[in-house]
């Protein structure tokens, strides 16, 4: 599939205890960036509820549910695809931390649930313990636009190459990352992160993160002194690929990236 020229939106906003404040800035942010273009839109993990594993439960919803009936209703009234970012869901007694995607009819296209799960403790600095309250997906997710194929992580997600790997060999020219770094990782890995998956797959790579709540019990790494608009168009993207041909290059006789199961969830 080729790339074409489109605007990818990526909204940052302030996430705060009250969800029904949340849910109507996302509103008003998308229909904003849909007033400048935006064909694809791109929100934050964990937009609808604070981050922070005493949150989940409370704030988890099933889907369909109120906060993706808004996303669903917001991509149909802006005609664009919505990557939504991240929010608690609850399904079968388990949580999970899932981006729900919808087309430019409010049809839901995919579920992708946190593969990866955010477990780290640096002492002194972060401990953060995802899989005490939530459970893992167990599936890739790609979807195509009109514009190019796009695969679908989150956060601690884009830690892992081998999942863009495989994102790369279906043919996905964008990878998109809700996110939520933080104060001590942020500085160090956020945009470093984003850098090395595009390069190592010569895809673009798009973010969004909360914006920074110092008052927040988790104060996410939002980033704001970075500018980042893509300089170039995607048709870059095909000629980096054929100057640099590395996709061809690959050496599939001595080693090779490859998914081993494709469970549900
Ligand atoms: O990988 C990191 O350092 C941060 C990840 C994270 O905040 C998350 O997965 O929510």
């Amino acid at each position: 599939m080729l790339a074409t020229l489109f605007r990818l939106a990526v909204v940052q906003l302030q996430v705060s205890s009250d969800k029904a404040n949340n849910l109507s800035k996302v509103r008003r942010l998308v229909k904003e960036a849909a007033g400048q273009g935006g064909k694809v839109v791109l929100l934050p993990e964990c937009f609808n509820s604070p981050y922070g594993t005493s949150f989940f439960s409370k704030y988890a919803e099933k889907i369909p549910g109120e906060t993706t009936q808004m996303l669903s209703e917001v991509a149909k009234e802006n005609k664009l695809h919505l990557v939504g970012g991240s929010i608690p869901e609850e399904d079968g007694g388990k949580l999970y931390n899932t981006c729900a995607v919808f087309g430019p009819e409010g049809e839901l296209i995919l579920k992708h649930r946190k593969i990866h799960l955010f477990d780290i403790d640096v002492p002194g600095k972060i401990r953060f313990q995802e899989s005490e309250t939530l459970s893992p997906g167990n599936s890739l997710s790609t979807f195509d636009t009109p514009f190019c194929r796009v695969g679908v992580g989150i956060c601690y997600d884009m830690r892992f190459a081998e999942l863009a790997q495989l994102y790369n060999r279906k043919g996905c020219q964008l990878l998109v990352y809700p996110g939520a770094f933080n104060m001590t990782t942020g500085p160090a890995h956020w945009e470093l992160l984003q850098r090395a998956r595009a390069l190592d797959n010569q895809t673009y790579v798009a973010t969004a993160s909360p914006a920074r709540d110092e008052a927040a019990s988790y104060v996410a790494w939002d980033c704001r002194s970075t500018d980042r608009r893509a300089a170039a168009g995607t048709t870059y993207l095909a000629d980096v690929r054929q100057q640099i041909p590395i996709s061809s290059q690959r050496r599939d006789d001595l080693y090779a990236v490859t998914a081993v199961q494709q469970g549900s969830g």
